[in-house]
């Protein structure tokens, strides 16, 4: 028996949501919420003793699943897993893996949980075939609200089941945590991406991407560039709490960019430009109080572009927009983060703000 522990977080998107997944530039970072895997893997039982099961406890929702290792094998074929090797889940195994979900019962409330056990069940057939085993989940993340709960779930299961393969070969008495090395790390980002494909439908690769290597990135068809905040960027996160789905919201956007070809064409060039010129003012160094109010202004202006394009892709809600408007009467730029339709809100925190805040607190 084997046991590790692997966390990956979620992000926002400052510039280029959807656009991105058209081949447009944009701009990601990490944030301090976590997906957090717990993975076990068992010794192989004697023959006489059954063949043993693969588990996946969601503690949040005080949900277990399990499929015995015989039910996964009768279903999914002998097909052996290679887990240096990632691949796309063709659309049998789609329909297999779905036919093994649906034999789990999840509540009828919880549906929208199908993608995400599904994803697990391909990543973990994929990399440990039916070995017996239990994967426990928890995250500090709201899920379906355009913070990346998905890209963090397929970062850190691919990230703990690969600690345990053939692949990447951790030691796990050790109790510091482990560092993956680059090219481990990429392995990581290869097999969550074919994971963010079962949950997105054709994802970008930007949320995975920032979630298994961290920071700040600016990304544009499957490459990434670090970048560094030449001063601190604050921002407010407000969940609208509207429940949506990224799947649905991307295709709706696709549908859009097939019926009017060259105007949505433009849109994703619009939002190209925005993300590059972002990204470079975020670099730009700002060493006095002007020009620390000129770059926030500057990206502030830019924000509000791009939530306008957002709009134009369809992407936006009433209760978006309310809190648009609600920040906007404290002089407040905001724009919507992940796939919108719901889900959260991103508000720039001016310095002007911090400083008025201080000079109230120290005058009260
Ligand atoms: N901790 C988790 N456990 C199980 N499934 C998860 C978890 N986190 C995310 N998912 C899957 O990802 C889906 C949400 O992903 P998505 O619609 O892309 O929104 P977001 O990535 O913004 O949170 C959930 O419906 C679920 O299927
Ligand atoms: C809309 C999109 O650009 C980001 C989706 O982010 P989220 O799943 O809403 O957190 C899709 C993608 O890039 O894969
Ligand atoms: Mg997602």
């Amino acid at each position: 028996m084997a046991e590790v522990r692997a966390r990956a977080p979620g992000k926002i998107i400052l510039s280029g949501e959807h656009a991105v997944v058209h081949g447009s530039t944009a701009v990601a970072a990490a944030i301090d919420l976590y997906t957090h895997v717990s993975f076990r893997l068992d010794s192989p039982l004697p023959p006489e003793n059954g063949d043993g099961s693969v588990e996946l406890e969601l503690k949040d929702m005080a949900l277990v699943f399990s499929w015995s290792s015989s039910r996964l094998k009768e279903v999914l074929g002998d097909g052996f897993a290679d887990s240096s090797t990632p691949v796309s889940c063709s659309p049998g195994r789609i329909k297999s893996i779905a036919a093994l979900v649906e034999e789990q019962n999840i509540p009828e409330a919880k549906f929208w949980l199908s993608s995400g056990v599904s994803c697990f069940l391909y990543l973990y057939t994929s990399i440990h075939g039916y070995k017996r085993g239990k994967v426990v989940v928890t995250s500090d993340l709201p899920l379906g609200s355009g913070l990346g709960s998905s890209a963090s779930f397929c970062v850190s299961v691919a990230g703990a089941l690969l600690a345990l393969s053939d692949a990447i070969s951790v030691d796990t008495s050790q109790t510091e945590w482990f560092k993956f090395s680059k090219n481990e790390l990429e392995l990581v980002n290869r097999w969550a991406f074919e994971g963010e494909k079962i949950i997105h439908g054709k994802p970008s690769g930007i949320d995975n991407t920032v979630s298994t290597f961290g920071g700040m990135i600016q990304f544009r068809s499957g490459e990434l560039t670090h970048i560094k905040s030449s001063a601190p960027l604050r921002m407010l996160i407000t969940n609208t709490k509207v429940g949506r789905n990224t799947k649905a919201l991307v295709a709706g956007v696709s549908e859009r960019a097939s019926r009017h070809p060259d105007a949505m064409a433009s849109v994703f060039t619009a939002v190209d430009f925005i993300s590059k010129e972002l990204s470079a003012i975020i670099q730009s160094p700002a060493q006095d109080d002007i020009s620390i109010t000129a770059r926030e202004e500057k990206i502030e202006e830019l924000m509000e572009m791009n939530q306008g394009l957002l709009q134009c892709m369809g992407v936006s809600h009433a209760a978006i927009e309310m809190v648009l408007r609600t920040m906007l009467k404290y002089k407040l730029a905001s724009k919507l983060t992940g796939a919108g339709g719901g889900g959260c809100v991103l508000t720039l925190l001016p310095t002007w703000l911090l400083l008025s805040s201080i000079h109230a607190a120290s005058s009260a």
